[in-house]
């Protein structure tokens, strides 16, 4: 990057330094502001590619002040600071910088960061005007499309969630003539599947008739501007019953946006965007709203221009069975709870470019699974898609394992072999638990990020890569930078695009849904039929806090169809109650490996219980693969992983230990 640059920074000697340094490496600087003030004034006179700032400033306002006019004006900028405590870093961050940079600093760290930041900020700027130039082509197309005013609403609804996330929409005259109620709503209830709501599901689902239903929504407060309600309690307060109140207990919405749009025939509709998170909204969805208006009031005129809607008399779009919410575009994904939606959001928003993507969350929670749906709903799909797991590859064999080596490059490297980048070229790379990579590795990886070329060990010639990158951690990564383990450049350079997943203790209400899931998948593969689910088992599952997330309840669900007769429902084989969890930490559960050994132990036990039984006899009447409803070379299979002896059983006796 070569542009304009704004140092803010009140120690004028580190400012007098960065100024030497960035024209050296052939930068503009615009000027140096010692306090926000004298920086606001430089920036209105001229607009700087890049701000530099520090966190402490002369007067009573700091950087992270600052850096809220500067996000607000798309502005890339980088933070200097003498602090990087947890503290800073999570303020800071609140305030998404483009880069973060701890004095003292190298003059070649400053150099890279300006670089990274330069990216990070094209990059995300560059793919929201992609995306929303768009988002308006979009628009207009369902404005001029033949199609009723619900079919409209419900075709916009799908294009402008990415963008503006809600949990329920809904669009209707204001101010009210009473007995006229016309909303149109939409709930949200999949990833692409939206539930119908009109007059009549209004009536329902509120338990309202219409003269009830109509002073209800007169009730409602009227927003002449577009307008945020953070605290729906609060609405609460400004009239007895509102509309937004009963949608707000019926659904569980927490925030909601309002937008008001005119009509050609003076009528004045209202769009109403409902959140279950709080404080989802923010002015920049209003101003995004704000530039859609011309087509918003071109989707309401269908709906509103007759004092009758056409849309009342429209179906309900079926919800399908919660059990088998299979998300379209997402192999395998099951579930349709808001914090898993709206990482799938994400996950279709950034599939189409080359960003690099940072995806956290708890191990267990499906981070390869989002990985591999980024990949298939890209431009990519048809090329390689490379699994690095960072943690399982031996330390010293990182560096060939990527990048590759020549023969001879050390002892034992008889072949040349191509590393995972060069094998992922025109494809995507995964790199899993990034947060184990070596601080000499993540140098190294930096490279390849910046440079886009490998160099094999052994060799001095780099190749040219194309690969996208995905990396995931269910560590903190901002931790493991103040600690020291994780480098900030790498950091940065990879958290252009985070994705975050939810534990599976955040998404309960997902449960059912993968347990006839894992159920049914297990039963196929053991060859039984699916006699149902337990009440007393779903119970448990429920009430279970699933510290190993999904990949836990995949094992359990296995362990219980194994032990399962295969004629009654399913049940839970040990205890998960969190009287459970209190015992586990007895048991110093700390890791997944922990949870597993337990179930491990489970299985085995209860195959040697029943081994005991048949005396070691594991075919025909009376074996144990009959008293368990498994095929014998299942049971065998099952008993050489868990290392049970069938010679052990034969001639059994009470005195035999195990
Ligand atoms: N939403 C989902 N629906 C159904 N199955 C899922 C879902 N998410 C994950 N799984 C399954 O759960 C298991 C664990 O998922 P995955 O390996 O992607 O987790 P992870 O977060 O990458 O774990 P780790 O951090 O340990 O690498 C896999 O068998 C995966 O197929």
């Amino acid at each position: 990057m070569s542009g304009n640059v704004l140092i803010v920074e009140d120690e004028f000697i580190v400012a007098n330094d960065l100024r030497v340094v960035l024209k050296q490496a052939g930068y503009k600087v615009n000027g140096i502001s010692a306090s926000v003030e004298e920086a606001d004034e430089s920036i209105k006179k001229q607009k700087p590619d890049l701000v530099i700032l520090d966190i402490q400033l002369k007067g009573k306002l700091s950087g992270i002040d600052f850096a809220r006019t500067l996000r607000a004006e798309n502005i890339a900028f980088i933070y200097l600071s003498a602090n990087s405590s947890q503290k800073i870093l999570e303020e800071a961050k609140s305030t998404e910088p483009d880069g973060f940079l701890v004095k003292p600093f190298r003059e070649k760290d400053l150099l890279v960061s300006l670089d990274i930041a330069w990216y990070r900020h094209t990059h995300s700027l560059d793919s929201k005007l992609r995306q929303e130039t768009l988002l308006q082509k979009q628009m207009s197309d369902i404005s001029q499309e033949v199609l009723d005013a619900d079919q409209k609403l419900l075709k916009m609804a799908g294009v402008i969630q990415p963008f503006v996330p809600f949990d329920l929409i809904a669009s209707g005259t204001r101010p009210f003539k009473t007995g006229q109620f016309n909303d149109l709503a939409y709930l949200r209830i999949g990833f692409n599947e939206y539930q119908f709501l009109g007059k009549k599901e209004f009536a329902t689902i509120l338990g309202l008739k219409d003269p009830a239903l109509a002073m209800v929504a007169d009730n409602s407060p009227i927003d002449t501007d577009a307008n945020i309600y953070d605290d729906l309690s609060a609405v609460e307060m400004s009239a007895p019953v509102t509309l937004q109140k009963v949608l707000a207990d019926t659904f569980k919405l927490k925030s909601y946006l309002v937008l008001p749009v005119a009509l050609h025939n003076g009528l004045v509709v209202h769009y109403f965007f409902y959140s279950r998170q709080p404080n989802a909204y923010s002015t920049r969805h209003i101003n995004l709203l704000q530039s859609l208006k011309t087509h918003l009031s071109d989707v309401a005129q269908t709906g509103f221009d007759t004092a009758e809607s056409p849309a009342l008399s429209s179906n309900m779009v079926q919800p399908k069975n919660s059990a088998a919410i299979f998300q379209s575009g997402f192999k395998g994904i099951i579930g349709n709870h808001p914090l898993l939606l709206s990482a799938l959001d994400l996950t279709m928003q950034v599939a189409p470019y080359t960003t690099s993507v940072l995806i956290l969350g708890e191990s267990g929670t499906g981070k390869e699974n989002i990985a591999r749906s980024i990949h298939s709903n890209s431009p990519r799909k048809n090329g390689p898609f490379v699994k690095v797991n960072c943690a399982a590859i031996p330390s010293a064999l990182i560096e060939s394992e990527l990048f590759g080596h020549e023969k001879g490059a050390f002892t034992g490297a008889s072949e040349k072999r191509k590393g995972k980048f060069e094998q992922a070229n025109d494809g995507t790379i995964f790199l899993d638990e990034i947060g184990e990579l070596p601080l000499d590795m993540q140098v190294k990886l930096l490279r390849v990020l910046q440079e886009k070329e490998v160099e094999y060990i052994g060799s001095s010639i780099s190749k040219k890569v194309n690969v996208r990158i995905i990396a995931a951690t269910n560590r903190n990564l901002e931790k493991e930078v103040a600690k020291g383990t994780f480098r900030l450049d790498l950091y940065y350079r990879l958290n252009v695009f985070p994705i975050t997943l939810p534990a599976l203790r955040e998404r309960k209400s997902d449960i059912p849904a993968l347990t006839e899931f894992f159920a049914n998948k297990f039963c196929h593969e053991f060859g039984r039929l699916f006699p149902g689910v337990a009440e007393s088992m779903m119970e448990g599952l429920n009430a279970y806090d699933w510290p190993g997330n999904i990949r836990e309840l995949e094992n359990v669900i296995e362990q219980s169809v194994i032990l399962n007769d295969g004629k009654s429902k399913l049940e839970l084989k040990r205890s998960l109650t969190n009287k459970g969890i209190e015992s586990t930490d007895k048991l110093n559960i700390a890791t997944l490996e922990d949870v597993k050994n337990i179930q491990r132990e489970t299985e085995r036990e209860y195959i040697i219980s029943i081994l005991r039984k048949s005396k070691g006899l594991i075919r025909g009447a009376n074996g144990a693969a009959e008293l368990l409803n498994l095929k014998p070379t299942t049971l065998e299979s099952r008993m050489a992983k868990l290392g049970i002896q069938r010679e052990d059983f034969t001639n059994f006796t009470e005195s035999n230990k195990f």
